[in-house]
Protein backbone atom coordinates (compact mmCIF):
# COMPACT_ATOMS: atom_id res chain seq x y z
CA UNK A 1 0.00 0.00 0.00
CA UNK A 2 1.45 3.54 -0.86
CA UNK A 3 1.76 5.87 1.64
CA UNK A 4 -1.08 8.54 2.45
CA UNK A 5 -0.09 12.15 0.14
CA UNK A 6 0.12 15.38 1.59
CA UNK A 7 -3.18 17.60 1.53
CA UNK A 8 -1.88 20.39 -0.77
CA UNK A 9 -0.10 17.95 -3.52
CA UNK A 10 -3.79 15.59 -3.40
CA UNK A 11 -5.87 19.12 -3.48
CA UNK A 12 -3.66 20.40 -6.36
CA UNK A 13 -3.98 16.83 -8.28
CA UNK A 14 -7.97 16.85 -7.91
CA UNK A 15 -8.22 20.54 -9.25
CA UNK A 16 -5.10 20.46 -12.00
CA UNK A 17 -7.48 19.49 -15.18
CA UNK A 18 -10.74 20.60 -14.06
CA UNK A 19 -12.01 22.27 -16.42
CA UNK A 20 -14.71 25.20 -15.80
CA UNK A 21 -18.29 24.22 -16.60
CA UNK A 22 -19.97 26.23 -19.83
CA UNK A 23 -21.22 29.70 -18.90
CA UNK A 24 -24.07 31.67 -18.89
CA UNK A 25 -26.72 34.73 -18.71
CA UNK A 26 -28.36 35.41 -16.47
CA UNK A 27 -30.70 37.94 -14.49
CA UNK A 28 -28.08 39.91 -11.43
CA UNK A 29 -30.84 39.39 -9.09
CA UNK A 30 -30.78 35.43 -9.36
CA UNK A 31 -26.95 35.15 -9.37
CA UNK A 32 -26.10 35.14 -5.74
CA UNK A 33 -23.50 32.10 -5.28
CA UNK A 34 -22.63 31.98 -8.72
CA UNK A 35 -19.01 32.81 -9.94
CA UNK A 36 -18.39 35.76 -12.59
CA UNK A 37 -17.34 34.57 -16.01
CA UNK A 38 -16.06 37.86 -17.03
CA UNK A 39 -14.77 40.99 -14.82
CA UNK A 40 -18.13 43.03 -13.94
CA UNK A 41 -17.96 46.35 -15.94
CA UNK A 42 -20.26 49.41 -14.64
CA UNK A 43 -21.91 50.71 -17.10
CA UNK A 44 -23.39 53.74 -15.34
CA UNK A 45 -21.64 56.46 -12.62
CA UNK A 46 -22.24 56.40 -8.95
CA UNK A 47 -23.15 58.85 -7.75
CA UNK A 48 -24.52 59.96 -11.04
CA UNK A 49 -24.10 63.69 -9.85
CA UNK A 50 -22.71 65.51 -6.48
CA UNK A 51 -25.57 64.65 -4.14
CA UNK A 52 -26.23 65.80 -0.41
CA UNK A 53 -25.43 62.86 2.38
CA UNK A 54 -27.46 64.80 5.06
CA UNK A 55 -31.07 66.53 4.93
CA UNK A 56 -30.68 70.09 5.62
CA UNK A 57 -29.85 73.28 3.36
CA UNK A 58 -27.72 73.93 0.42
CA UNK A 59 -25.91 77.17 -0.94
CA UNK A 60 -22.78 78.44 -2.71
CA UNK A 61 -19.50 77.32 -1.30
CA UNK A 62 -18.55 81.10 -0.86
CA UNK A 63 -21.58 82.12 0.89
CA UNK A 64 -21.72 80.45 4.49
CA UNK A 65 -22.75 83.26 6.84
CA UNK A 66 -26.43 83.50 6.23
CA UNK A 67 -29.18 84.53 6.20
CA UNK A 68 -30.32 83.00 3.24
CA UNK A 69 -33.43 83.08 1.33
CA UNK A 70 -35.33 79.48 0.74
CA UNK A 71 -35.87 79.64 -2.82
CA UNK A 72 -36.76 75.79 -3.62
CA UNK A 73 -36.44 72.34 -2.93
CA UNK A 74 -34.07 69.30 -3.43
CA UNK A 75 -35.47 65.81 -3.00
CA UNK A 76 -34.15 62.40 -3.84
CA UNK A 77 -35.78 62.03 -7.40
CA UNK A 78 -36.53 65.49 -7.65
CA UNK A 79 -33.88 67.45 -8.63
CA UNK A 80 -33.94 72.03 -7.86
CA UNK A 81 -33.78 73.03 -11.56
CA UNK A 82 -32.90 76.45 -10.89
CA UNK A 83 -29.72 78.02 -10.02
CA UNK A 84 -28.78 79.15 -6.93
CA UNK A 85 -27.20 83.04 -6.30
CA UNK A 86 -25.63 84.65 -3.16
CA UNK A 87 -28.13 84.87 -0.12
CA UNK A 88 -29.93 82.01 -1.44
CA UNK A 89 -30.40 78.28 -0.30
CA UNK A 90 -32.47 75.53 -0.79
CA UNK A 91 -34.13 72.56 1.22
CA UNK A 92 -32.33 69.03 0.49
CA UNK A 93 -32.81 65.79 1.14
CA UNK A 94 -30.05 62.98 1.69
CA UNK A 95 -29.57 61.47 -1.44
CA UNK A 96 -30.99 64.48 -3.26
CA UNK A 97 -28.94 66.13 -6.14
CA UNK A 98 -26.88 69.25 -5.25
CA UNK A 99 -28.10 72.34 -7.32
CA UNK A 100 -25.83 73.99 -9.57
CA UNK A 101 -23.84 76.48 -8.20
CA UNK A 102 -24.22 74.64 -4.38
CA UNK A 103 -21.54 73.55 -2.44
CA UNK A 104 -22.03 73.92 1.14
CA UNK A 105 -24.41 72.34 3.01
CA UNK A 106 -26.11 72.94 6.71
CA UNK A 107 -27.41 70.22 8.82
CA UNK A 108 -31.40 71.16 9.53
CA UNK A 109 -29.90 70.54 13.57
CA UNK A 110 -27.79 73.56 12.99
CA UNK A 111 -30.46 75.78 11.24
CA UNK A 112 -33.42 77.86 12.17
CA UNK A 113 -36.11 79.09 9.88
CA UNK A 114 -38.27 81.93 9.65
CA UNK A 115 -40.95 82.82 7.23
CA UNK A 116 -38.82 81.60 4.50
CA UNK A 117 -35.63 82.70 6.15
CA UNK A 118 -32.72 80.46 7.18
CA UNK A 119 -30.09 81.05 9.84
CA UNK A 120 -27.30 79.85 11.26
CA UNK A 121 -28.75 78.72 14.96
CA UNK A 122 -25.90 78.95 16.60
CA UNK A 123 -23.35 81.65 15.62
CA UNK A 124 -20.55 79.37 17.62
CA UNK A 125 -21.78 76.12 16.16
CA UNK A 126 -21.62 74.62 13.05
CA UNK A 127 -21.93 76.09 9.68
CA UNK A 128 -22.49 74.60 6.33
CA UNK A 129 -19.79 72.57 5.42
CA UNK A 130 -19.00 70.65 1.88
CA UNK A 131 -17.93 67.59 4.28
CA UNK A 132 -21.79 66.34 3.32
CA UNK A 133 -21.27 66.49 -0.19
CA UNK A 134 -21.04 62.78 -2.25
CA UNK A 135 -18.86 63.56 -5.20
CA UNK A 136 -20.20 62.40 -8.37
CA UNK A 137 -18.28 58.81 -9.30
CA UNK A 138 -16.72 58.79 -5.83
CA UNK A 139 -18.10 55.07 -5.97
CA UNK A 140 -17.55 54.16 -9.15
CA UNK A 141 -17.74 55.44 -13.12
CA UNK A 142 -19.07 54.06 -15.51
CA UNK A 143 -16.29 51.69 -17.56
CA UNK A 144 -14.79 50.86 -13.91
CA UNK A 145 -13.67 47.69 -13.59
CA UNK A 146 -15.62 46.81 -10.65
CA UNK A 147 -14.84 42.72 -9.93
CA UNK A 148 -12.62 40.22 -11.56
CA UNK A 149 -13.49 37.46 -13.39
CA UNK A 150 -13.92 34.30 -11.00
CA UNK A 151 -15.58 36.50 -8.24
CA UNK A 152 -18.59 34.47 -5.87
CA UNK A 153 -21.67 36.97 -6.22
CA UNK A 154 -22.78 37.36 -2.69
CA UNK A 155 -25.54 39.86 -1.37
CA UNK A 156 -23.01 42.90 -1.55
CA UNK A 157 -21.71 42.53 -5.45
CA UNK A 158 -25.48 41.68 -5.81
CA UNK A 159 -26.18 45.11 -4.90
CA UNK A 160 -22.95 46.89 -6.41
CA UNK A 161 -23.86 44.87 -9.89
CA UNK A 162 -27.43 45.89 -9.74
CA UNK A 163 -26.22 49.89 -9.15
CA UNK A 164 -24.13 49.84 -11.92
CA UNK A 165 -26.43 48.88 -14.68
CA UNK A 166 -25.81 45.75 -14.83
CA UNK A 167 -29.22 43.76 -15.06
CA UNK A 168 -27.46 40.27 -16.42
CA UNK A 169 -24.22 38.71 -15.31
CA UNK A 170 -22.67 36.11 -17.35
CA UNK A 171 -21.85 33.51 -14.76
CA UNK A 172 -20.23 29.91 -14.43
CA UNK A 173 -22.19 26.66 -14.50
CA UNK A 174 -24.17 25.19 -11.96
CA UNK A 175 -22.12 21.50 -10.89
CA UNK A 176 -25.00 18.29 -10.72
CA UNK A 177 -23.74 16.35 -8.03
CA UNK A 178 -24.54 12.76 -7.36
CA UNK A 179 -24.45 11.75 -3.63
CA UNK A 180 -24.11 8.06 -2.75
CA UNK A 181 -24.56 6.50 0.55
CA UNK A 182 -23.25 2.97 1.35
CA UNK A 183 -23.03 0.26 3.70
CA UNK A 184 -25.75 -2.28 4.94
CA UNK A 185 -26.83 -0.69 8.02
CA UNK A 186 -28.02 2.37 6.60
CA UNK A 187 -31.68 3.86 6.05
CA UNK A 188 -32.93 6.93 4.52
CA UNK A 189 -35.46 7.27 6.72
CA UNK A 190 -36.21 6.50 10.28
CA UNK A 191 -37.40 2.44 9.93
CA UNK A 192 -39.43 0.96 12.71
CA UNK A 193 -38.83 -2.45 11.30
CA UNK A 194 -35.09 -1.95 11.04
CA UNK A 195 -34.46 -0.46 15.07
CA UNK A 196 -30.66 -1.53 14.64
CA UNK A 197 -30.54 0.52 11.36
CA UNK A 198 -28.14 3.84 11.00
CA UNK A 199 -30.05 7.11 9.20
CA UNK A 200 -27.72 7.61 6.17
CA UNK A 201 -26.62 11.27 7.36
CA UNK A 202 -23.71 11.83 5.15
CA UNK A 203 -25.98 12.33 1.70
CA UNK A 204 -27.95 14.86 3.34
CA UNK A 205 -25.62 16.35 5.01
CA UNK A 206 -23.62 16.58 1.42
CA UNK A 207 -26.24 17.88 -0.32
CA UNK A 208 -26.30 20.71 2.46
CA UNK A 209 -23.11 21.66 1.89
CA UNK A 210 -23.17 21.68 -2.18
CA UNK A 211 -26.43 23.78 -1.83
CA UNK A 212 -24.61 26.72 -0.61
CA UNK A 213 -22.55 27.02 -3.71
CA UNK A 214 -25.09 26.67 -6.51
CA UNK A 215 -24.43 23.37 -6.78
CA UNK A 216 -27.34 20.83 -8.21
CA UNK A 217 -27.51 17.72 -5.47
CA UNK A 218 -28.98 14.52 -5.91
CA UNK A 219 -29.57 11.89 -3.19
CA UNK A 220 -29.93 8.32 -3.85
CA UNK A 221 -30.84 5.83 -1.42
CA UNK A 222 -28.23 4.28 0.73
CA UNK A 223 -26.51 1.64 -1.38
CA UNK A 224 -25.78 -1.82 0.01
CA UNK A 225 -22.30 -2.77 0.99
CA UNK A 226 -21.03 -4.85 -2.56
CA UNK A 227 -19.44 -4.19 -5.90
CA UNK A 228 -22.51 -4.69 -8.34
CA UNK A 229 -25.05 -2.96 -6.37
CA UNK A 230 -22.16 0.02 -6.26
CA UNK A 231 -21.27 -0.86 -9.41
CA UNK A 232 -25.25 -0.20 -10.66
CA UNK A 233 -25.34 2.98 -8.63
CA UNK A 234 -22.53 4.48 -10.27
CA UNK A 235 -24.03 3.69 -13.66
CA UNK A 236 -27.37 5.47 -12.58
CA UNK A 237 -25.47 8.45 -11.48
CA UNK A 238 -23.16 8.96 -14.54
CA UNK A 239 -25.12 12.06 -15.63
CA UNK A 240 -23.65 13.89 -13.22
CA UNK A 241 -20.30 16.32 -13.31
CA UNK A 242 -19.04 14.98 -9.89
CA UNK A 243 -20.26 11.76 -7.70
CA UNK A 244 -19.68 11.72 -4.05
CA UNK A 245 -19.53 8.22 -2.28
CA UNK A 246 -19.35 7.81 0.84
CA UNK A 247 -18.68 4.97 3.05
CA UNK A 248 -16.57 1.76 1.60
CA UNK A 249 -13.43 3.83 0.93
CA UNK A 250 -10.89 1.60 3.87
CA UNK A 251 -9.41 -1.09 4.21
CA UNK A 252 -12.27 -3.92 5.53
CA UNK A 253 -13.47 -6.70 3.92
CA UNK A 254 -16.68 -4.66 3.35
CA UNK A 255 -15.09 -1.81 1.63
CA UNK A 256 -15.73 -2.50 -1.95
CA UNK A 257 -15.44 1.13 -3.29
CA UNK A 258 -12.55 1.25 -5.44
CA UNK A 259 -13.49 -2.07 -7.07
CA UNK A 260 -17.01 -1.25 -7.82
CA UNK A 261 -15.08 1.94 -9.37
CA UNK A 262 -13.10 -0.42 -11.01
CA UNK A 263 -15.79 -2.29 -12.49
CA UNK A 264 -17.55 0.54 -13.81
CA UNK A 265 -14.76 1.49 -16.18
CA UNK A 266 -13.00 4.24 -13.66
CA UNK A 267 -9.66 4.87 -13.11
CA UNK A 268 -8.70 5.89 -9.81
CA UNK A 269 -6.09 8.64 -9.38
CA UNK A 270 -5.30 8.75 -6.04
CA UNK A 271 -6.40 6.66 -2.49
CA UNK A 272 -5.49 7.92 0.83
CA UNK A 273 -4.25 11.63 1.91
CA UNK A 274 -2.02 12.37 5.15
CA UNK A 275 -4.83 14.01 7.02
CA UNK A 276 -6.78 13.43 10.31
CA UNK A 277 -9.70 12.65 9.75
CA UNK A 278 -10.09 11.84 6.54
CA UNK A 279 -7.06 9.49 5.33
CA UNK A 280 -9.42 6.76 2.81
CA UNK A 281 -9.98 9.54 0.61
CA UNK A 282 -10.29 8.35 -2.76
CA UNK A 283 -10.53 10.52 -5.96
CA UNK A 284 -11.33 8.66 -9.55
CA UNK A 285 -11.89 9.52 -13.12
CA UNK A 286 -14.15 8.42 -15.86
CA UNK A 287 -14.35 9.86 -19.26
CA UNK A 288 -15.31 13.76 -17.62
CA UNK A 289 -16.93 12.76 -14.69
CA UNK A 290 -14.66 13.03 -11.69
CA UNK A 291 -15.79 10.59 -8.38
CA UNK A 292 -14.78 11.72 -5.36
CA UNK A 293 -14.77 8.89 -2.14
CA UNK A 294 -15.46 10.25 0.91
CA UNK A 295 -14.83 8.02 3.93
CA UNK A 296 -18.04 7.00 5.71
CA UNK A 297 -17.08 8.43 9.32
CA UNK A 298 -19.84 11.46 9.43
CA UNK A 299 -17.05 13.95 10.58
CA UNK A 300 -14.67 12.63 7.86
CA UNK A 301 -17.13 12.98 5.16
CA UNK A 302 -17.68 16.89 6.37
CA UNK A 303 -13.93 17.58 7.04
CA UNK A 304 -13.07 16.17 3.16
CA UNK A 305 -16.04 17.56 1.86
CA UNK A 306 -14.94 20.99 2.49
CA UNK A 307 -10.83 20.23 2.00
CA UNK A 308 -11.95 18.81 -1.50
CA UNK A 309 -15.74 18.16 -2.48
CA UNK A 310 -16.08 22.48 -2.53
CA UNK A 311 -13.18 23.53 -3.73
CA UNK A 312 -13.74 21.45 -7.02
CA UNK A 313 -17.26 22.64 -7.39
CA UNK A 314 -15.83 26.25 -7.32
CA UNK A 315 -14.08 25.59 -9.26
CA UNK A 316 -16.38 23.97 -11.99
CA UNK A 317 -18.29 26.81 -11.16
CA UNK A 318 -15.70 29.45 -12.28
CA UNK A 319 -14.23 30.37 -9.06
CA UNK A 320 -10.43 31.95 -9.12
CA UNK A 321 -10.17 30.69 -5.96
CA UNK A 322 -11.50 27.78 -4.94
CA UNK A 323 -9.52 26.67 -1.82
CA UNK A 324 -11.02 27.29 1.99
CA UNK A 325 -9.39 30.35 3.71
CA UNK A 326 -8.00 29.79 7.12
CA UNK A 327 -7.07 32.24 9.14
CA UNK A 328 -5.18 32.84 12.11
CA UNK A 329 -6.55 32.76 15.71
CA UNK A 330 -5.57 32.80 19.07
CA UNK A 331 -5.80 29.73 21.31
CA UNK A 332 -7.61 29.37 24.51
CA UNK A 333 -6.21 26.17 26.11
CA UNK A 334 -3.74 23.68 25.17
CA UNK A 335 -3.21 21.28 21.94
CA UNK A 336 -0.73 18.38 22.17
CA UNK A 337 2.38 17.65 19.52
CA UNK A 338 0.46 17.06 16.06
CA UNK A 339 0.75 13.58 14.67
CA UNK A 340 2.03 11.67 11.30
CA UNK A 341 -1.77 13.12 9.96
CA UNK A 342 -2.16 17.29 9.31
CA UNK A 343 -5.21 17.49 11.96
CA UNK A 344 -8.66 19.18 11.62
CA UNK A 345 -10.05 19.40 14.86
CA UNK A 346 -13.50 20.35 16.03
CA UNK A 347 -12.93 24.20 17.82
CA UNK A 348 -15.52 26.59 19.46
CA UNK A 349 -15.14 30.18 20.18
CA UNK A 350 -13.87 30.85 23.64
CA UNK A 351 -12.83 33.63 25.75
CA UNK A 352 -11.73 35.80 22.86
CA UNK A 353 -10.58 32.56 20.88
CA UNK A 354 -10.78 29.16 20.18
CA UNK A 355 -10.57 26.12 22.12
CA UNK A 356 -10.37 22.37 21.24
CA UNK A 357 -13.72 20.31 21.69
CA UNK A 358 -11.87 17.20 23.85
CA UNK A 359 -14.11 14.83 21.74
CA UNK A 360 -12.30 13.84 18.10
CA UNK A 361 -13.58 10.65 16.85
CA UNK A 362 -14.49 11.09 13.22
CA UNK A 363 -18.03 9.63 14.05
CA UNK A 364 -18.93 12.19 16.67
CA UNK A 365 -21.97 14.41 15.33
CA UNK A 366 -22.90 15.78 18.28
CA UNK A 367 -19.57 17.47 18.63
CA UNK A 368 -19.34 18.49 15.01
CA UNK A 369 -23.01 20.47 15.05
CA UNK A 370 -21.67 22.27 18.09
CA UNK A 371 -18.31 23.11 16.03
CA UNK A 372 -17.36 27.02 15.15
CA UNK A 373 -14.49 26.41 13.88
CA UNK A 374 -12.13 23.84 12.42
CA UNK A 375 -8.41 23.88 13.80
CA UNK A 376 -5.73 22.62 11.78
CA UNK A 377 -2.68 21.12 13.80
CA UNK A 378 0.31 20.38 10.71
CA UNK A 379 2.34 17.27 11.45
CA UNK A 380 4.00 16.96 13.85
CA UNK A 381 3.44 20.36 15.17
CA UNK A 382 4.87 21.29 18.57
CA UNK A 383 2.25 21.22 21.42
CA UNK A 384 0.30 24.34 21.31
CA UNK A 385 -0.01 26.91 24.55
CA UNK A 386 -2.76 29.49 25.34
CA UNK A 387 -2.68 32.17 23.55
CA UNK A 388 -0.66 30.62 20.54
CA UNK A 389 -1.45 31.12 16.85
CA UNK A 390 -3.53 29.01 15.13
CA UNK A 391 -4.70 28.05 11.92
CA UNK A 392 -8.80 27.66 11.94
CA UNK A 393 -11.26 27.56 9.34
CA UNK A 394 -14.44 29.37 9.97
CA UNK A 395 -18.00 26.99 10.16
CA UNK A 396 -20.87 29.60 12.29
CA UNK A 397 -20.79 33.00 13.27
CA UNK A 398 -19.24 34.57 9.83
CA UNK A 399 -20.65 35.38 6.51
CA UNK A 400 -24.33 35.36 7.03
CA UNK A 401 -24.24 32.59 9.80
N1 LIG B 1 -7.85 -1.51 9.67
C1 LIG B 1 -8.19 -0.26 9.35
N2 LIG B 1 -9.44 0.13 9.56
C2 LIG B 1 -9.81 1.38 9.27
C3 LIG B 1 -8.86 2.27 8.73
C4 LIG B 1 -7.55 1.82 8.49
O1 LIG B 1 -6.67 2.58 8.02
N3 LIG B 1 -7.26 0.54 8.81
N4 LIG B 1 -9.26 3.57 8.51
C5 LIG B 1 -10.30 4.07 9.37
C6 LIG B 1 -10.68 5.38 8.97
S1 LIG B 1 -9.53 6.56 9.28
C7 LIG B 1 -11.90 5.66 8.49
S2 LIG B 1 -12.33 7.30 8.18
C8 LIG B 1 -12.90 4.65 8.23
C9 LIG B 1 -13.52 4.90 6.87
O2 LIG B 1 -14.11 3.79 6.42
P1 LIG B 1 -15.02 3.66 5.15
O3 LIG B 1 -14.91 4.83 4.27
O4 LIG B 1 -14.77 2.34 4.58
O5 LIG B 1 -16.46 3.78 5.77
P2 LIG B 1 -17.38 2.62 6.37
O6 LIG B 1 -16.55 1.59 7.01
O7 LIG B 1 -18.33 2.22 5.35
O8 LIG B 1 -18.14 3.46 7.48
C10 LIG B 1 -17.44 4.08 8.53
C11 LIG B 1 -18.45 4.53 9.59
O9 LIG B 1 -19.29 5.53 9.05
C12 LIG B 1 -20.66 5.14 9.12
N5 LIG B 1 -21.35 5.61 7.90
C13 LIG B 1 -21.08 5.19 6.65
N6 LIG B 1 -21.89 5.82 5.78
C14 LIG B 1 -22.66 6.65 6.50
C15 LIG B 1 -23.71 7.56 6.13
N7 LIG B 1 -24.06 7.74 4.87
N8 LIG B 1 -24.31 8.26 7.11
C16 LIG B 1 -23.93 8.08 8.40
N9 LIG B 1 -22.94 7.23 8.80
C17 LIG B 1 -22.33 6.52 7.86
C18 LIG B 1 -20.62 3.64 9.19
O10 LIG B 1 -21.77 3.11 9.78
C19 LIG B 1 -19.37 3.40 10.01
O11 LIG B 1 -19.64 3.54 11.38
O12 LIG B 1 -12.32 3.37 8.28
C20 LIG B 1 -11.50 3.15 9.44
N10 LIG B 1 -11.11 1.79 9.48
O1 LIG C 1 -9.55 9.19 8.49
MO1 LIG C 1 -10.68 8.53 9.69
O2 LIG C 1 -11.65 9.74 9.16
O3 LIG C 1 -9.74 9.45 10.93
O4 LIG C 1 -11.76 8.13 11.06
Amino acid sequence: MTPPIPLNEAQARLLQDVVPLGSETIETAAACGRYLAEPLVARRTQPVADLSSMDGYAMRADDTGGPWQLVGESAAGHPFAGTLGRGEAVRISTGAHMPTDAGAILLQENACTDAGTVRVADPEGDRPTDRYIRRKGFDFTAGDTLLNGGTRIDAASLALAMAAGVWQLKVGGRPVVAIIDSGDELTAHADPARPDALPASNGPMLAAMCSELAARALVQPPVADSRRALRESLEAAAGADVIVTTGGASVGDHDHMRTALADWGATIDFWRVAIRPGKPLLVARKGGIIVLGLPGNPVSAFVTAHLFLLPLLRRMGGAGDPLPRFIDARLSGSLPVGGARQEFMRGVWAEGGVAAIAERDSSALHALANADVLIERPIGAPAALHGDSVRVLVLKNGGNA
